[in-house]
């Protein structure tokens, strides 16, 4: 279990994270969802201790994980595998090297930087690629890669750090339609397959109610919504994202929806509310 408990962080006077108080199931698929600026990068920050919090404390089962230090807090990050808007790779070393870099928090800073790989960590590696669907780019350079296929080396290389939790900050931001379901999926396939705890930042709701069991939505630092996909009404949008936002139709191209049926009949505002997640989105980011 995951628990935030008056988790605020402060950069001069302004509160990034103010106060939040939540708590995740082991196992739970969750996303954030917020404006630009709302704190949802800040509040994974925090849990994987990028960045300290000012104030609060947050739980990962029984380790209190806000005030680790040395040793304790290496191997926290060990446990919390991050995945980014952009990929974070290394481009000029091959697609396997990067994957198996995911194991270098755990087999020490020289063998990780004379690459000494074992047999069975590069067939490891090959698994998580094949798993990913992308196996035959394993000689490849990194940077020759599409962005989709980046990103799910990303998360290859994430699954081979062995975490207890992936945390993955807008990680679709970047990819077209298509790429974006193929890495939303394969969040949700570890999540299920692996009952992997996974908090995503999501700029689109529709994505958020079409894969996360539980959304958080932030506003101004603070959480204004906390809930299922169903309990997301219309008011709860308006909330989270401002109430009267400008959009346009055309700012909606980012809408991944694998569940129409499920999102269709939620309510009669779903499209509208698609439309304003990502118009916001892209207005403010
Ligand atoms: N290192 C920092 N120094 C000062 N202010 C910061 C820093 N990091 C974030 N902030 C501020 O904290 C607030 C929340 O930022 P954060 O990046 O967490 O928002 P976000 O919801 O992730 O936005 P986006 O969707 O654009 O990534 C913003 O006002 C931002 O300017």
């Amino acid at each position: 279990m995951l628990i935030y408990q008056n988790v605020t962080k402060r950069f001069g006077a302004n509160a990034a994270v103010d106060n939040v108080n939540v708590s995740v199931d082991a196992g739970t698929m969750l996303g954030i969802i917020g404006r630009s600026g709302a704190g949802k990068s800040t509040l994974l920050r925090l849990t994987n201790r990028m960045i300290d919090p000012s104030a609060g404390s947050i739980r990962f089962g029984p380790r209190d994980i806000s005030h680790l230090k040395g040793k304790a807090l290496l191997d926290w990050r060990a446990d919390c595998a991050m995945i980014f808007q952009q990929f974070n790779l290394i481009p000029r070393l091959d697609v396997l090297t990067n994957v198996m870099l995911g194991r270098a928090n755990s087999m020490g800073i020289v063998k990780s930087v004379f690459k000494l790989f074992t047999d069975a960590e590069r067939h490891e590696a090959l698994l998580a690629l094949e798993r990913l669907g992308i196996v035959e780019t394993a000689l490849q350079q990194a940077g020759t890669l599409s962005g989709g296929q980046q990103q799910r080396v990303a998360i290859a290389r994430a699954l081979m750090q062995n975490p207890k939790i992936i945390l993955a900050d807008e990680p679709i931001a970047s990819l077209d339609p298509m790429n974006a379901k193929l890495v939303m999926d394969a969040l949700r396939d570890i999540n299920r397959q692996e009952g992997m705890t996974v908090v995503c930042n999501l700029h689109t709701l529709d994505t958020a109610r079409t894969y996360c069991d539980r959304i958080v939505g932030m506003r101004g630092g603070k959480v204004v919504f906390d809930g299922t996909a169903a309990e997301l009404t219309t008011d709860a949008a308006r909330e989270i994202y401002g109430a009267g936002a400008e959009f346009d139709e055309a700012a909606t191209s980012t809408t991944i929806n694998d569940r129409p049926d499920e999102t269709g009949s939620q309510d009669s505002d779903g499209p509208r509310l698609r439309a304003v997640g990502s118009a916001v989105a892209s207005a403010g980011g």
